[in-house]
């Protein structure tokens, strides 16, 4: 060949490289056309054609109304697809979530599906089968879901606040589609359960606890909004995991913590002014803080507060009965409470006001009432000698003359305590599992009572403070025990069960919610939280109680929230906080009897029937 046929061979393939370069890229630029779609917000996100999930950008997530539908960190679709992968992975490892169940995240993901494509047969399973999936839906499994929230995400549930959405909240909260929310639960995920700080992924347990609204209260499900606020976490391992979900930046503290949850709080009552929003699973130190900012002004509780305590009381006094004395002896009772945060202190205060009530409810009771509590923390028994203590504590701490005539001192171990008080009750909130050792339930062994109580209230089921084999099998039957997560009952092998009691906030948040909806209370009283208390104490009768059981079996959880929310309902028209509901109004509602007001109640529970469907053109 010559060279001059050569060089035009060469040119002529240069030329269709070029050729094909330029046409490549203009491939590429009609690749990057656009797509137009006619839809936004959710619609979006439920589109597999046009679903990005967490890959939309900030810009996209604007221009498309989606911001607030999504967790806030945007992630590259390679993290996507490595984020499915880690996840798939997972499932050959056998995913344990304590010694009961070794299939419970699969049949979350399975029940979680469900979820996604039928609303009305979800909560239909839900609600005929509470006792099989409580425990899958809500604690213990919600917990381990909210550790593996990362893995497990998918379809978005419910709405994301982040510290990077400040001054957008008033009008991203119009980003959620339904004009109507009745019930929001809402966390900033620092203290899921007893599992610490889990971020943005502590969304789960807003999730978890509004499908027993769902379920157990019959709030609509189209009506519940999950919201997760996302300030940061201070969990270390997220902050270094390149797939973790959330605001990758410690979180936000003081003056600028409260500046997010108040633009929250303005934001979602502006929109939907009759919304109760139940604050869920916030540290300490901020749980208080919230819970006495905005209770005269909103329209919302901290369940682990306020909810625990109810419950707490209304167990305590049923092991009051189980020792075949009247509620009233309440008073003479020794409590020693271990853990001294959110629930701890939150029973502690509820308890000591309803044995001042007993008492005679004045200044003097209250003061008596006082001495009836031992508390002991991560520092062990808390007195006036503690240095820094804690402000919520302080009216628990233990005078340094009266103690030492008890043998103990600032900071005496629990064991010690146990030993030397020789209580009725022993209450754990500590979120430590075990902590009700060998050692300290041998020296429960001591107590004066008849039947002394043991309440591991810890969740999930590793947190708790004890097992029921443990209890029974070291103080016999003669015992109440409840926790906080679901055990089975123990054989004791003499032919006696020893029955475990679930003590836990479940079976008052969503009648103290339904309640506060249906009278269209202006606030969450402390009247209200008390009449829910009482009534779930007198649900239980005198036989069961003798028999050890003090808490009723979730399979009743529906009828259970159906007369907690009349009692709250009662005590709200008593306290004049009552603006009716619907065609409900105050007057109307005020004129119901006792049987009328629990038919109320039940003819506004949502049940999950398919109704008849009819198309009309826009
Ligand atoms: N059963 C229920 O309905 C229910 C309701 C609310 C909370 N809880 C559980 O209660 C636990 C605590 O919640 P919180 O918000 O109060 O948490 P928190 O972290 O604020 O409080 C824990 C408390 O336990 C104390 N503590 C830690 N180690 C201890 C030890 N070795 N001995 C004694 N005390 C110790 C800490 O000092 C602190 O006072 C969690 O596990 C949560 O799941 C259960
Ligand atoms: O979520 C629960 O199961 C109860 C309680 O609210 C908790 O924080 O442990
Ligand atoms: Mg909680």
């Amino acid at each position: 060949m010559s060279n001059f046929s050569r060089q035009i061979r060469f040119s002529s393939s240069v030329i269709r490289g070029l050729q094909y370069r330029i046409s490549r890229s203009f491939t590429t630029i009609e690749g990057h056309r656009p797509t137009i779609v006619h839809k936004q917000g959710l619609d979006i996100l439920h589109d597999p054609w046009f679903n990005k999930g967490t890959a939309f950008s900030m810009t996209e997530r604007d221009r498309l109304e989606l911001r607030g539908l999504l967790p806030p960190n945007v992630m590259s679709n390679e993290q996507q697809i490595e984020r499915f992968m880690a996840d798939l992975k997972r499932l050959e490892v056998n995913a344990r979530d304590g010694p009961s169940d070794t299939n419970s995240l699969a049949k979350w993901r399975i029940l979680n599906r469900l979820h996604d494509r039928n609303e009305t047969m979800y909560y239909k399973v839900l609600i005929a089968k509470i006792e099989e999936y409580a425990p899958i839906v809500y604690t213990p499994t919600v917990g381990l879901v909210c550790q593996k929230y990362s893995g497990l995400f998918r379809r978005p549930r419910g709405m994301y606040f982040s510290a990077a959405d400040r001054g957008e909240m008033m009008s991203m909260v119009y980003n959620w589609p339904a004009d109507q929310v009745d019930m929001i639960v809402v966390t900033d995920g620092s203290r899921i359960l007893g599992l610490g700080d889990l971020g943005v992924q502590g969304i789960g347990i807003s999730i978890g606890k509004l499908d027993l609204y769902v379920a157990a209260a019959g709030i609509n499900p189209q009506r519940v909004l999950p919201i997760m606020i996302d300030v940061g976490t201070n969990n270390e391992a997220l902050l270094k995991d390149p797939l973790y979900l959330g605001l990758q930046q410690h979180r936000l503290d003081g003056e600028e913590y409260i500046a997010v949850i108040d633009e929250f709080m303005e934001a979602v009552f502006t929109r939907w002014p009759h919304v109760i929003v139940q604050f869920e699973d916030f540290q300490s130190k901020w749980a208080f803080k919230l819970l006495q900012r905005y209770r005269n002004s909103y329209r919302m509780f901290n369940d682990d507060v306020q909810g625990t305590a109810g419950v707490a009381i209304a167990g305590l006094l049923g092991a009051v009965r189980a020792q075949g004395k009247p509620m009233i002896d309440f008073p003479k009772q020794k409590i020693v409470v271990a853990g001294a945060g959110s629930a701890g202190i939150g029973v502690l205060n509820a308890a000591r006001k309803t044995m001042a009530r007993m008492l005679g409810n004045n200044e003097l009771a209250y003061e008596s009432a006082g001495s009836q509590f031992w508390v002991v923390d991560a520092k062990g028994l808390v007195t006036e000698e503690r240095a820094d203590i804690d402000n919520d504590a302080k009216p628990f701490a233990r005078k340094t003359k009266e103690i030492g005539r008890q043998g103990l001192r600032e900071g005496a171990s629990l064991a010690e305590v146990v030993r030397e008080v020789k209580p009725d009750v022993l209450l754990g909130l500590s979120a430590v599992g075990g902590l009700f050792s060998k050692e300290v339930l041998e020296a429960l062994r001591g107590s004066t009572s008849t039947r002394p109580a043991i309440f591991a209230m810890s969740n999930p089921t590793t947190n708790a403070e004890c097992t029921p084999e443990e209890a029974f099998s070291i103080l016999g039957d003669n015992i109440i025990f409840a926790s906080g997560s679901p055990f089975t009952d123990v054989d004791l092998g003499n032919g006696h069960i020893g029955h475990c009691n679930q003590g836990n906030n479940m079976y008052l948040f969503p009648g103290i919610g339904l309640g506060t909806l249906l009278s269209g209370s202006r606030i969450v009283s402390d009247g209200m939280l008390q009449a829910a208390a009482e009534c779930l104490a007198a649900y239980m009768t005198e036989e069961e109680v003798l028999k050890g059981i003090i808490y009723p079996s979730i399979s009743s959880i529906r009828d259970i929230t159906k007369q907690v929310a009349a009692a709250v309902i009662r005590e709200a028209i008593e306290e004049d906080l009552i603006e009716g509901y619907r065609e409900m109004d105050a007057r109307e509602l005020c004129k119901l009897n006792k049987d009328e007001m629990l038919c109320y109640v039940e003819d506004n529970m949502w049940n999950p029937d398919y109704p008849t469907l009819i198309y009309k053109k826009d």
